[in-house]
């Protein structure tokens, strides 16, 4: 689905403060995958996911989608199938709007025909079926949920559009241990049950060794890590 081939992202090039933050990277994320990426400050995390993105362009290498070269004039293209929840939770939310009026905002983006009546019924049928408990709340205004509740509702958003691709930047790290398990597991059912494929970004070491199919570490711009993992099932909570 996503590749890069031999892939360099080198930023202020010839100038004083030039920086390498990928190097040859050569990597094939495949239709369904739950890849987790770990790795030091600095070591080109955030660069990855841009250049998935389209926000920042290679200094040389390829970058394709299913086995397409991407047009950097078009970024807008891949906006349609990605999803994305950072760090801060309330980023991906609009804190002064009521849940329903977020969901119906993320409805409308995507490429798909927009119907006000279907739209509440799946969004509803979405947040019951993953048990957040949020359906029958959706008059309260979204900035006044938990910042675990913040990111739930962030990852329902970003799913209700329908992406292929979901890229997570540490969509977990203000979060108390508690909640992080909680969406966590929220994370993977995205991945298992409605087939998105899923690139997160991690610092935290025992959700690195816990969720995801494949681990990655990269470091000072390069990939030096890069494994299956058979995880051991978990006895999964109700969220
Ligand atoms: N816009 C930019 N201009 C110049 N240098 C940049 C820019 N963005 C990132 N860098 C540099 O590129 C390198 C990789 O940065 P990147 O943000 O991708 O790392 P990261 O692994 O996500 O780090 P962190 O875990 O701290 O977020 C770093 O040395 C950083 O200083």
């Amino acid at each position: 689905m996503v590749e890069f081939k031999d892939l360099t992202v080198t930023y202020n090039p010839g100038m004083e403060n030039e920086r390498v933050a990928l190097k040859n990277v050569s990597l094939t994320v495949l239709e369904g995958q739950f890849v987790t990426i770990v790795g030091p400050n600095g070591a080109g995390k955030s660069t990855l996911l841009k250049v998935i993105l389209g926000e920042v362009q290679p200094t040389s290498g390829l970058y394709m989608i299913d086995g397409k070269t991407m047009n950097y004039m078009k970024p807008h293209k891949l906006a349609e199938f990605i999803g994305r929840v950072y760090q801060d939770p309330n980023t991906g939310i609009f804190p002064a709007l009521t849940i329903a009026e977020n969901l119906i905002i993320a409805s409308k983006k995507g490429n798909r025909p927009f119907k006000f009546s279907s739209v509440k019924e799946e969004a509803i049928s979405l947040l019951r079926d993953l048990g957040l408990g949020l359906e029958d709340r959706l008059k309260t205004k979204a900035g006044e949920l938990s910042g675990g509740q913040k990111q739930s509702l962030a990852m329902v958003m970003a799913i209700l559009s329908k992406p292929r691709l979901l890229l997570l930047d540490e969509h977990t790290a203000s979060l108390d241990p508690d909640s992080a398990s909680r969406v966590m597991e929220l994370t993977e059912r995205i991945n298992r049950e409605y087939d998105i494929t899923i690139i997160m970004i991690t610092h935290n070491m025992d959700i690195a060794n816990s969720y995801g199919e494949r681990l990655m570490r990269l470091m000072e711009g390069e990939v030096v890590n890069d494994g299956m993992r058979n995880i051991v099932p978990r006895v999964t909570s109700a969220v």
